[in-house]
């Protein structure tokens, strides 16, 4: 069992009668890269700022090795916080701004000088410690930022929303750089978005908040594949999981989903438990969905609306009832608008939420 670097205990925080943060507990282990994902507004930063010690918790507890660190106060806990717009000293070097926190903490020259030559060499800025930051690009100079905070060792790394301010190449390429850095360096990393790319390439495991909730917290694989709510499933995915909202009961032995006289079979592990008459939520990925052929005991039959090829794959919008539903399938597949399609979901991946809560049906 792997060591629990940092551990969150029903943290809240309420600005007056506003719930910023709401009772979130979850364990990050060693090594591991947590993102926090989520809408704008929905609390992510507050939670950093709170395990940095910025904004003191309106409750609960923050654990770094097992230890409480709330009387620690920020400058000692050992969290190093690169901010989105990268907090460099623009009068300073490259090397300079490298050695600042080490100065700060009274290193001996020598060390620091080691320290910072490391430093510069595993994030490729050793040509560049004489440059003064404005001679440097956008992802040069997210790269002193990091190593500013990397070079002082800190136990957990939190990056808050470290590439929202780069071009698209840029922010592939520091992507890639921020998966080697979490490779070859073994660090904690708390890394905050709203771009759920970067949170499902990045990190291994994702909490998923709204309006200061936490609304999962799972691995990467499983928020995407196994959303707990309707919330997590819309908000990842795009085209995002598909819902329709219908009526559970059987036909025949069938267990279905009825919506104004259209059916969709459902597995019965997903319907456990339930009785006939529950209004549900049936949730279906995109990219779940198989073209089935006619008579399919598994499938449903829909309306094809639009065909939209976008290179390697094509997106059919169908009409099942009241409600259309993406569906992204290889450009092999032959569909014509105003057409019917047998479609049978990925019974694994086929999900059943609670139509009033929006909270996932497990058996
Ligand atoms: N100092 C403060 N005083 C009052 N309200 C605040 C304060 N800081 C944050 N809030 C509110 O708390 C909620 C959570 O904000 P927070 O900045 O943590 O969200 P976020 O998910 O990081 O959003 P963003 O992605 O826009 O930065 C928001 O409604 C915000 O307006």
């Amino acid at each position: 069992m792997a060591n629990i670097k940092l551990e969150l205990v029903e943290l809240r925080k309420e600005f007056g009668d506003l719930i910023a943060v709401d009772d979130v507990s979850l364990g990050v282990e060693e090594g591991e890269t947590m993102a926090l994902l989520g809408p704008s507004g929905c609390g992510k930063s507050t939670t950093l700022n709170m395990i940095v010690g910025l904004e003191p918790p309106t409750s609960g507890d923050i654990l770094i090795d097992g230890k409480s660190v709330l009387d620690v106060p920020p400058g000692q806990r050992n969290v190093g916080l690169v901010f989105q717009d990268y907090a460099v000293f623009t009068h300073m070097n490259v090397r300079h701004n490298l050695e600042y926190g080490l100065r700060v903490r009274g290193m001996t020259r020598p060390d620091m000088e080691r320290e910072v030559a490391k430093v510069a060499a595993f994030l490729n800025l050793g040509h560049q410690l004489d440059s003064k930051p404005l001679e440097l690009g956008a992802s040069e100079l997210q790269r002193v930022a990091i190593g500013r905070t990397l070079v002082t060792n800190p136990e957990i790394l939190l990056l808050d929303e470290p590439l929202s301010n780069l071009e698209a190449e840029m922010r592939n390429q520091m992507r890639r750089e921020l998966r080697r850095i979490q490779t070859e360096t073994g660090q904690t990393i708390i890394y905050v978005t709203h771009d759920q790319i970067e949170a499902l390439s990045l990190a291994h495991r994702i909490a998923v908040m709204d309006f200061g909730a936490l609304k999962q917290y799972d691995t990467a694989h499983n928020v995407y594949h196994y959303p707990d709510n309707t919330f997590v499933g819309s908000f990842l995915g795009n085209p995002p999981m598909n819902f329709v909202r219908g009526q559970f009961g059987h036909d025949g032995n069938r267990p279905v989903v009825a919506q104004n006289g259209s059916i969709i079979p459902v597995p019965p592990s997903s319907a456990a438990g339930l009785g006939d008459g529950a209004e549900v939520i049936v949730g279906m990925r995109p990219e779940s969905m198989l073209v089935a052929e006619a008579g399919d005991p598994e499938a449903f039959i829909a309306l094809v609306v639009a065909v939209e090829p976008q290179g390697p794959e094509t997106v059919l919008t169908v009409r099942l009832g009241q409600t259309d539903l993406k569906l992204i399938v290889g450009t092999g597949m032959q569909a014509h608008e105003g057409s019917e399609i047998t479609i049978r979901p990925d019974a694994e991946l086929l999900a059943l939420f609670d139509a009033a809560s929006g909270v996932r049906f497990r058996a």
